[in-house]
Parts: C-alpha cells; structure tokens; sequence
C-alpha cells in the first residue's frame, strides 16, 4: 500500500502537533519515524490511522484501505491483571481481519498457533497474558499484528524496554513484513538500530527535518536542527496559516 501524505498537519483542540508534512511510504519500504519528546511521531501515526482529525492536508487514503492498516500503539492496550488467554489476545487480530463477527474455527486458531511459534512462543496459547514478562507480551502483540495481515503496520515505540535478544527475534518479523511488500513505519529512538535496520528515516520535529535514505538523514547536521527546533516548541500555538499565507 502507498501511504501518501498531502501537507497533512495533525493537532490537538486545534493546537497543530505536526505541521506541513508531504511525502510518501512506499509499499515494502521500512520507514523509522525519529525525532526527540514531543516530536508529533505518535500523532502523526494516529493521524496516520485515522485516530485523529486532520487540521489540514490529508493522509490519501481511501476508506477500504484505512481497514488495512494495522497499529501498535505505544502503550500496549494490554492490561496485565485482566484474565484473558493469549490465544484471545492474538486471535484478536483475526477478528480485526475478518471483521467482529467472523467466526475463529479450526484456520484461525492453526494461524495463531503458527504465529506464536513465529515470535518465539510456541506452544503458549493457553497461558493468561498477566503471566508473561514484557518482552514474551510484545511477542505476542508481534503475533496478533501477524493475523491482521495489514497492507501497512504501524509501530509506535515498539521495543521500549525490549531486551536485544527479542528486538532481533521481532526484527526479522519486520524484515520479514518488508519482504512480503507491506508499509512499514516505526517509531524508534535507538539509531544504531535504526541505521542497521532501517532503510529509511523521517526525522521529525513538528516537521519533517529531514525524510529520505537514512544515510542521508542520520546526519551531524539534522540530529542538531532536530535538538535545536525541539527548544522553541510552543503547545499553545495557534493553528498554523502557513498554507493560506503561501496563497495569499
Ligand atoms: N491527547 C492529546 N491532547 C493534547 N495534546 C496532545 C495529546 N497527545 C499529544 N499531545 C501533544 O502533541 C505534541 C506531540 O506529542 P506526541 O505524543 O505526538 O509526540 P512524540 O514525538 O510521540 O513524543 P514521545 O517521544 O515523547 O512519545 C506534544 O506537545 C503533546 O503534548
């Protein structure tokens, strides 16, 4: 799927979050998202998946394919006390696929199955999700994504305190996911990963810093401007006219 964005500006109570943004996510193309606090990367998912209104601009997108995008958010809407199996929990992506009436059947519990022995936990159906550590719960989100089968999958910060061993287990999940030709945009703020597995980067600060090869993005020079912009954020700017102004 070709994830294109129009001058798309995102906010809050019409505060802009990520202003101006133009360019595009090409199918099969890992994409890391970078950029320091309050940067507007999870804003611009969501924007993304269509969690937000847009200000101005527009994600180009039709209806049926918004459907396709799969989203891991960055806290893990898992709640660790709650009784539920990990079957359900991955299972849940199949629903998301095949729509809240679909019926499970023999194919989707074989699908979970595979899917947990593809992140490493074979077997684990059973368990309830407040027994697994951290690391085996973002395993099994890795799974459920695996169900949803989306044209593109969005990760919001996915490997915050993830040990390396798992981040390299679910990196070949995403590796995996370039090769069969999905949209892949990460939100990470380790670069030495980004640099090893990702071969392109949007550096963001409200807006785009810079977006292209990541050799030509993780840069002396737009790590800086990134810092530097960071400094003059303000939360209660008005709507920006940049737009209108540049018409006028
Ligand atoms: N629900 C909300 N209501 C109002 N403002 C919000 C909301 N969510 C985020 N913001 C503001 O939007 C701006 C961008 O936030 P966002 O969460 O997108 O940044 P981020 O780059 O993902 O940051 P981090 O690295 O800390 O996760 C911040 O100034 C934040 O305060």
């Amino acid at each position: 799927m070709i994830l294109r964005l129009d001058d798309l500006t995102l906010g809050y109570q019409r505060h802009p979050a990520v202003h101006h943004l133009s360019g595009t996510f090409a199918p099969g193309r890992l994409t890391a998202v970078i950029g320091p606090n309050g940067a507007g990367k999870s804003t611009l998912l969501k924007g993304i998946k269509g969690l937000l209104p847009t200000l101005s601009g527009r994600v180009a997108l039709s209806k049926a394919e918004r459907g396709r995008i799969a989203y891991l958010p960055q806290q893990a809407d898992l709640e660790p006390g709650f009784p539920i199996s990990v079957l359900d929990v991955v299972l849940l992506g199949h629903w998301r696929q095949s729509g809240a009436f679909g019926a499970i059947g023999r194919d989707g519990r074989a699908a979970a199955a595979a899917a947990l022995a593809a992140v490493g936990l074979p077997g684990l159906e059973a368990r309830t999700i407040g027994s697994l550590s951290l690391g085996q719960r973002q395993r099994v989100l890795f799974a459920r994504l695996m169900l949803e089968d989306g044209a593109a999958i969005l990760l919001d910060e996915p490997f915050a305190a993830i040990d390396s061993r798992t981040v390299d287990d679910l990196m070949a999940v995403i590796q995996r996911w370039g090769d069969e030709g999905r949209t892949v945009i990460a939100v990470l703020h380790d670069l030495d990963l980004v640099r090893r597995a990702f071969p392109f980067t949007l550096a963001l600060a409200r807006e785009a810093v810079a977006w292209g090869p990541t050799e030509t993005v993780l840069t002396p020079a737009t790590l800086d401007r990134m810092r530097q912009s960071s400094a003059a954020w303000d939360d209660n700017a008005d709507l920006c006219h940049r737009g209108q102004s540049d018409a006028l």
